[in-house]
């Protein structure tokens, strides 16, 4: 190793999707291996700013989910002479992009450390692999403002804090799930923002569907096969050689008296006061807080969805990463609940409102995303940016059929087009708008989730959604995912 984390080395080749090379300071002759597709980029020394060096840097990412946080990542920085072209065609960049370049008065950047997001491993992946990294590059400005959470309020008072700037554009770096972006996005003012907002995920969440579904063409084999490629290794390359795209998004509002709710570790004083057995027993304590609307760039629910994300997203379960939705829906399938509700929606370019018959849903789901985790397809028609909000939806159809749709869904979306031969489907099409009226009494069943958001309704109050043309927000996309203009 060299300074900065740097190994020189010769010898690079690439043979049937593995790069090999050799340790210039080994003593052995030992050669070293990894695939391409931890490949990251190789940086081309000579074009980067500062000029002076020759050569170039291959960088990539291997991850061992097995090991402890502190060994889970592995970022190689190989310094070389001369790199083979087929890894020049794909991976080459000529330094920092000019997005990540702080300017005084012109462009902020952030970088946003959720270390809650996930299983909490966003600091480990800043401090070993963004940051270096980065730095490998050209040095990280002290301009670059880094956050790191200290509550659930830290993302949403930096977006409060972000009017006093006078730069006309800004990059958020963001180290989170798509908690992280939501919370960015309603922090601040939408009503004519002064800055221009350039978002980059880095994908650190539990379900990290904005990043999936944004990303899934470069997963997503012609032939439909999921390539084994780590969605972090996807994101860095993004962030380090990507293209800005407008964000879709959706504005939700709901009725007076509405509440964001969400478990949070009880004090002793809680424990003691609260008449909810459920977070006594939990050692829980419900926080709340009134709202009458929120932004929205992933998902709107009612129903089962709600309820799994709501009852999922507690201290308990969230040590289980992604496994805590199964353990949940397990719980909801046997309850198997009859969510009582009107459904109604309005289709593209048409004024008339439609009510779904029956009052009984199991399921009512909008989105403009096609992926609410890497390998969950609830909308396989989304495609990326394509600004379509889409309705999935069922009535009382049971646990078991429940699960079946579930299951279809993580099949890559074959839970579209199910019918049963008692009359009930999965309805599947675009919506411009939805309105859910909830007519349940108990309140365990009045919850709605807008990305992860519970929000809390009274009775008889209606939940509306639709689209919201201006975003206001960019964010980085890799070129390829970018709407074909015909
Ligand atoms: N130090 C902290 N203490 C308490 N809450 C935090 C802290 N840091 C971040 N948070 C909050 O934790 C939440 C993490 O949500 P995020 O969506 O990023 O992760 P996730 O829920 O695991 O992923 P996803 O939404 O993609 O499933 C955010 O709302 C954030 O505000």
């Amino acid at each position: 190793m060299t300074s900065a984390g740097l190994t020189n080395v010769t010898d690079v080749s690439v043979l049937d999707g593995v790069i090999s090379w050799k340790d210039s300071s080994s003593k052995n002759n030992n050669t070293n291996q990894v695939k391409s597709q931890n490949v990251i980029f190789v940086l081309d020394r000579s074009q980067a700013s500062s000029g002076d060096k020759a050569g170039y840097i291959i960088s990539a990412l291997v991850e061992d989910s097995e090991k402890s946080p502190e060994e889970r990542f592995q970022l190689l920085l190989l310094a070389t002479d001369s790199v083979p072209d087929e890894l020049l065609q794909k991976f080459r960049i000529g330094g920092l992009p000019v997005y990540l370049k702080p300017v005084e008065g012109k462009q902020d950047v952030d970088v946003i450390v959720s270390t809650k997001s996930g299983v909490g491993l966003s600091q480990q992946f800043w401090q070993t692999v963004l940051q270096p990294l980065w730095s490998s590059v050209d040095e990280l400005s002290s301009e670059v403002n880094v956050l790191i959470t200290q509550d659930e309020h830290s993302v949403r008072n930096f977006a409060q804090s972000l009017g006093s700037s006078t730069s006309k554009s800004r990059t958020v770096v963001l180290l989170s799930g798509d908690g992280g972006v939501v919370d960015l996005i309603n922090g601040g003012s939408h009503d004519a923002p002064h800055q221009q907002l350039l978002l980059a995920v880095l994908p650190l969440g539990t379900g990290n569907a904005l990043f999936s579904s944004l990303h899934k063409p470069l997963w997503i084999a012609e032939d439909g096969k999921i390539e084994d490629i780590s969605s972090l290794v996807l994101g860095l390359r993004t962030l380090f050689n990507g293209v800005s795209a407008n964000l879709p998004l959706f504005h939700a509002s709901f009725p007076p008296g509405s509440r964001i709710v969400k478990f949070k570790p009880a004090t002793k004083e809680q424990e003691t006061s609260s008449d909810d057995s459920a977070a006594t027993a939990l050692h829980l304590a419900k926080e709340e807080i009134q709202v009458s609307h929120l932004y929205g760039a992933v998902v709107a629910s009612y129903g089962f969805h709600s309820s799994l994300i709501y009852e999922s997203d507690t201290p308990e379960y969230r040590v289980h990463g992604d496994k805590r939705f199964g353990m949940v829906a397990q719980e909801l399938l046997r309850e198997s609940h009859a969510y009582n509700a009107q459904v109604d929606i309005r289709h593209p370019s048409s004024s008339e409102w439609e009510t779904i018959p029956g009052n009984e849903h199991t399921y009512v789901l909008i989105t403009p995303l096609s992926n609410m985790e890497r390998t969950f397809t609830i909308s396989p028609a989304s495609k990326p940016l394509d600004g379509k909000l889409r309705l999935v939806q069922f009535g009382n159809i049971g646990g078991e059929r429940t699960m079946d749709a579930m299951m279809k869904a993580y099949d890559g979306g074959k839970h579209v087009g199910l019918k049963w031969d008692d009359g009930h489907e999965v309805r599947y099409e675009e919506v411009d708008e939805l309105r859910v009226t909830i007519l349940e009494e108990d309140e365990r069943w009045h919850k709605v989730c807008i990305d992860g958001t519970i929000v809390d309704i009274p009775k008889g109050g209606q939940l509306s959604v639709r689209k919201e043309e201006e975003s206001g927000f960019q964010i980085l996309v890799d070129t390829r995912v970018l709407p074909k203009t015909s």
